[in-house]
């Protein structure tokens, strides 16, 4: 279904295959050749393995972010700059769309302020 994947934790679950600390490699799974239940299983747990690093990793750079503005956390909200990033994103995955795409982003938004507030 997919490459080899290396766990960067030495788990047997599946996991990105980080080479280095600064590089995320993540096989995409092609939902057309999933033909079992665990296969399906399997192949969203990969996903949402690789989906996990890079929340965490955003996160992180959202919280540096609102260090350097000159308002930060939700008083320092930019609803424009965040409809920016779902437009850009709708782009990548217009399956989606920017309506689901826009409650999606506020979630990680709101998340990713709120881990800044209360590390
Ligand atoms: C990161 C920023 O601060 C807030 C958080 C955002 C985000 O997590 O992407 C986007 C806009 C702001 O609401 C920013 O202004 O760029």
């Amino acid at each position: 279904m997919h490459d080899q994947v290396i766990d960067p934790a030495g788990h047997d679950a599946p996991g990105p295959a980080c080479g280095r600390p600064d590089e995320l490699r993540v096989p995409l799974p092609s939902p057309a050749e999933i033909t079992t239940l665990g296969a399906a299983r399997a192949a969203i747990d990969g996903l949402d393995a690789a989906l996990a690093v890079l929340l965490e990793r955003r996160a992180a750079v959202a919280a540096v972010v609102q260090r350097l503005k000159p308002v930060g956390g939700f008083a320092g909200r930019d609803p424009g700059r965040e409809r920016e990033i779902v437009a850009a994103m709708a782009e990548r995955a217009p399956s989606l769309g920017p309506e689901r795409l826009a409650r999606i982003m506020a979630a990680v938004i709101e998340a990713g302020l709120d881990a800044a507030e209360s590390p």
